[in-house]
């Protein structure tokens, strides 16, 4: 491990159990605060999570000043659950529909900066289901209490499927794809437990000053983006203890680990690590079973392109006709 992200490690990293949210309530210093929920299909958790950061953190502690659902193309009642239990609700395609559509879990971040009035926001996933409030707190403690941190990523123990043995198997991408990724190519990124973690925060005009990569690149492009843009010292991490969520199978998968390859390929690409003679393929052919009397394999061909939308700042306004 290099030794400035040992330094890194000891200096930036803190736990949720740290950050009290009545005493960063009272040190906000005027920052509004958005927590940000991205949601596609999660009606049978979004609801629980709003009103537990409602009841507990704009409520009982006036820390969190707005709550934010970004239903991403839903086709069950996500929208209503959440506005339900008190979020303010935006369609993702209805965010400048003067652009052209993207698509995925990053292009419903990048359109949240569109609608998301804080100065600081905070992302939780909307399919957590052990979520606590002091997930958010302990995401709020370093960017409120120190100005010269602008992003903060959660760690945790992932346990797999709601194991409850002690093993901890989630995060299956980040073990087999993202960590191997950042330890070859960024290894100044090594000393984040969790770099695809979808619980993080950052100050808002930061995050509208860097690209967001679209579907399930996101997470690892901003923090790529993020270490070039504004250097290690500026991201810090906090131990957030446990993380259980509705795990995706394995081959979906297999889809976010092509999508997560191809953003750190086409990083290595634009700052000319890479070179590339051939071109390569965004098809991922997996493999089903036929129910056919033979039971043959059929080929099972799942698109893992990814896009950028470019930072939020350098769009320009909608044009009013
Ligand atoms: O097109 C998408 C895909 C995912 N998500 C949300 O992004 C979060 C993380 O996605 P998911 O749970 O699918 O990823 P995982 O946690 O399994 O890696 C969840 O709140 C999803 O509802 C989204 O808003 N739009
Ligand atoms: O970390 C991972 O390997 C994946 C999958 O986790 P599991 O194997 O289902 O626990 O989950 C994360 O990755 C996604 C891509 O960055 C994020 O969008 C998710 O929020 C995060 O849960």
């Amino acid at each position: 491990m290099l030794p400035e992200v040992e330094a890194w490690l000891d200096r930036r990293t803190s736990r949720a159990q740290d950050w009290d949210a009545g005493v960063l309530a009272e040190n906000k210093r005027g920052q509004r605060i958005t927590v940000v929920l991205p949601a596609r299909n999660e009606s049978a958790t979004v609801g629980t999570i709003v009103t537990d950061i409602r009841t507990a953190l704009c409520e009982r502690v006036p820390l969190v000043d707005e709550i934010v659902v970004i239903d991403s193309r839903s086709t069950d009642n996500t929208a209503e659950v959440a506005a339900q239990a008190g979020a303010t609700v935006y369609h993702q395609d209805a965010i400048r529909p003067d652009l052209p559509p993207g698509a995925g879990k990053g292009e419903a971040l990048w359109k949240s900066l569109f609608v998301a009035t804080g100065d600081i926001i905070v992302f939780i996933d909307a399919d957590l289901l052990s979520f606590t409030p002091d997930y958010v707190s302990g995401l709020l403690g370093p960017l409120i209490t120190d100005p010269e941190v602008v992003y903060v990523k959660g760690c945790y123990d992932r346990p797999l499927n709601g194991a409850s043995d002690g093993t901890y198997n989630g995060g299956r991408v980040t073990e087999l794809v993202a960590r191997p990724l950042l330890n070859q190519y960024w290894p100044q990124l090594a000393g984040f437990v969790q770099p695809l973690a979808g619980e993080y925060a950052g100050r808002a005009d930061v995050l509208r000053r860097v690209p967001f990569v679209s579907h399930y690149g996101v997470e690892l492009g901003l923090l790529i983006d993020l270490l070039e843009t504004v250097g290690l010292d500026a991201l810090a991490q906090v131990d957030l203890g446990v993380r259980e969520h509705t795990n995706q199978s394995t081959p979906d998968l297999g889809v976010m680990a092509a999508q997560i390859q191809h953003t750190a390929r086409n990083r290595l690409l634009r700052s000319g690590r890479l070179v590339e003679t051939v071109d390569t393929s965004t098809t991922l052919v997996q493999y089903v079973r036929s129910d056919t009397a033979d039971g043959t394999y059929l080929p099972y061909p799942r698109e893992t392109a990814i896009t950028e939308r470019p930072p939020a700042d350098s769009v320009t306004e909608p044009v009013l006709t």
